[in-house]
């Protein structure tokens, strides 16, 4: 293993200084190597037809859209006047679905056309398939800390895996999923259309599956849904072996005896807990200063206090891996790091695997941005806080949607279903807008990291901007009777409110089910409950939901609770 570098060294680099920025996807989509590392998709998109012209045949699903077919309406630009459908959705990732049952129950008249598999990212090369091996890794942690099993009385001789089955595990909930999905939309009468999605104009589509004629299909309302890809930076090789990213590693095809993550995010957290656990030596590989950067720091340190520290982790921070080549004629994986700061080379790594996981960049291939007159945003399909799309003159596009990760807000699989339920009420009539600061995230690591809100700094920086003071409470999981009897007392919840009115601004956890503990701040959010009010609620007796408790008991708020409605006496 190499030499840590120290994180007292550091000093902070905004993200817009780095040459690499993950978040900075026209460098990603400029460079048609990104798209190089999507295997299957790639394939099942059929990049080369994706710029044949629209077929004049207009070919008709049979699942009863023929009716309404107006194949020649609105070739003029002319508003069309009779649809195919109320709603269209491009792309059947969680976005996407979440938008079509909505729209159903709303009594749209819905299909949804997608290129590749149903269930997108998030089911088949995401939260699903990831979660799967994190479960086998919370065992394997657990059974394999004698101190945690002692402690418990309990005794295990030995714990051991077998690779393959915990891949198919993995492989098998992916494909459990996926088909609860499609049987979902099924049974409520969403039309699934194959083939890729390309917008011809307003309100009018096409799509076609590689070798067969396209067909053109017209809905009142559109929304893109077309989710992201990994993004690999230039001068990294992706051999899907060797060197590979998110999409390889879910496979499971091998579990290296030294691998370098290259990225601290989500991607690379979660990994380096199944890695470790299953027996790998991990070295991070971080372009900024510290790990974790997206965390709030407090959180941060006591992750990596507990989750980096003491696992067989190192890490180089401040560094960019500027060069990976695969492990080919008996040499292994060699990784070029360069200063982030000077741009200078830094080391060299030789290591059994490196794993890519650098942020994702949006997938709009093929859509058709052009015939609307709409550029992408490096990368990102620009939207207003409606999820409304906005074209190159600025002005909205009319009847056009973008949600999930293809519009870059928040990429997370809640947040993509969330917009897209705020897009139906929206073209349902009613005026809807949702509030990102009120979508919790979690890491789902040994223990978990979740947060919702803003991090301490950016709560500051408000309050500096806005004139108010910001108050910070927390609560130790080492008082909560639930988590001790569990053996689980590291832990901390971080409570970042105004104390003038008792707002919550952020909540961040780490310990046992923190991400399943955040609802309650992230649902306090959402609908505006203030400390005062919550504090009155009640928690069951012994669970960790108290660690939440008295993290709301435990904040100084000047203003009173409001007057609510004293309950009814129920006789019983
Ligand atoms: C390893 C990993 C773990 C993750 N874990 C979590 C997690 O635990 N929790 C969480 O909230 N998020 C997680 N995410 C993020 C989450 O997967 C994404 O935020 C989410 O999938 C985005 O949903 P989406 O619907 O916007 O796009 P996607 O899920 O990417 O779906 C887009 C769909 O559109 C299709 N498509 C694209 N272009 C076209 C076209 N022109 N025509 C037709 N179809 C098209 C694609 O084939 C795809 O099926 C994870 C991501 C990764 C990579
Ligand atoms: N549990 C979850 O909700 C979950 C899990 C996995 C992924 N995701 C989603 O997937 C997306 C992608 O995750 P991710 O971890 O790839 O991205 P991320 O943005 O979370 O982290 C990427 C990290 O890579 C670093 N980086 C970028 N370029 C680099 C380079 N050349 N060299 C070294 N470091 C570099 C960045 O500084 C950053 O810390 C995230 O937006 C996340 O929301 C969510």
């Amino acid at each position: 293993m190499h030499s840590t570098l120290s994180l007292s060294q550091a000093t902070t680099v905004p993200r817009s200084n780095y040459a690499f920025d993950s978040h900075s996807p026209s460098f990603a989509l400029s460079k048609p190597i990104n798209l190089r590392f999507c295997g299957l998709r790639r394939e099942a998109f059929g990049f080369s037809n994706l710029t044949q012209s629209c077929s004049s045949r207009v070919r008709i699903s049979s699942r009863g859209h023929s009716k309404k077919i107006v194949a020649s309406a609105g070739n003029n630009g002319t508003p069309l006047k009779s649809f195919n459908y109320d709603l269209i959705i491009i792309g059947a990732g969680v976005g996407g679905h979440g938008a079509a049952l909505h729209a159903v129950e709303k009594g749209l008249k819905t299909a949804i056309i997608e290129g590749d598999v149903v269930g997108g990212t998030c089911v088949n090369r995401g939260c699903v398939p990831s979660k799967a091996l994190l479960a086998v890794s919370g065992r394997m942690r657990e059974l394999q800390s004698e101190h945690h099993m002692k402690a418990l009385g309990l005794q295990v001789s030995v714990a051991g895996y077998d690779r393959q089955g915990v891949a198919d595990h993995a492989n098998n909930l992916a494909s459990k999923i996926r088909s609860n999905l499609t049987n979902s939309m099924k049974a409520l009468g969403v039309d699934i259309l194959t083939g890729v999605g390309t917008i011809l104009g307003p309100q009018k589509v096409k799509y076609g599956k590689v070798g067969f004629p396209d067909s053109i299909v017209t809905a009142k309302d559109i929304i893109i849904a077309t989710g992201s890809v990994p993004f690999v930076p230039k001068g990294i090789e992706v051999d899907g072996k060797t060197v590979i990213t998110s999409d390889h590693a879910l496979k499971l095809e091998f579990v290296p005896d030294w691998i370098a993550i290259v990225g601290s995010g989500y991607i690379g957290l979660e990994f380096s807990d199944v890695y470790t656990a299953l027996g790998s030596e991990v070295t991070f590989i971080e372009a900024l200063d510290q790990l974790m950067p997206g965390f709030d720091p407090e959180i941060g340190k006591l992750a990596q206090r507990v989750l980096i520290n003491p696992r067989k982790i190192d890490y180089h921070t401040g560094v960019f891996a500027t060069k990976i080549t695969p492990a080919r004629d008996r040499k292994p994986v060699i990784i070029e790091l360069t200063d982030a700061k000077t741009k200078e080379p830094k080391d060299t790594l030789e290591v059994d695997a490196a794993l890519i996981a650098t942020g994702r960049a949006p997938f709009t291939n093929g859509l058709g941005l052009e015939n609307i007159n709409v550029v992408t945003q490096r990368g990102f399909v620009p939207v207003d806080e409606r999820m409304r799309v906005i074209d190159a003159n600025g002005n909205l596009v009319p009847h056009l949607y973008c949600i999930g990760d293809a519009n870059g807000k928040m990429m997370l699989a809640h947040a993509a279903s969330a917009q897209g339920i705020s897009v139906v009420e929206q073209v349902t009539g009613r005026d809807h807008v949702l509030n990102h600061l009120s979508i919790p995230a979690a890491c789902f690591t040994h223990p978990e990291i979740s947060m919702v809100g803003l991090t301490e700094p950016q709560a500051r920086e408000k309050g500096e901007k806005e004139g108010f003071e910001v108050g910070i409470a927390k609560t130790s999981f080492k008082a909560n009777t639930k988590a001790l009897a569990e053996n689980e007392g590291e832990g901390l919840a971080k409570l970042i409110y105004r104390p003038d009115n008792g707002e919550i601004l952020g909540v961040h956890i780490f310990g046992l089910h923190a991400a399943d503990l955040i609802h309650e701040a992230s649902n306090a959010i959402a609908l505006g409950t203030r400390i005062q009010d919550i504090k009155f609620a009640v928690h069951a007796h012994p669970t960790l939901s108290e660690v939440l408790d008295e993290l709301f008991k435990s904040a100084k708020v000047k203003a009173p609770a409001s007057s609510s409605p004293v309950s009814e006496p129920v006789a019983v």
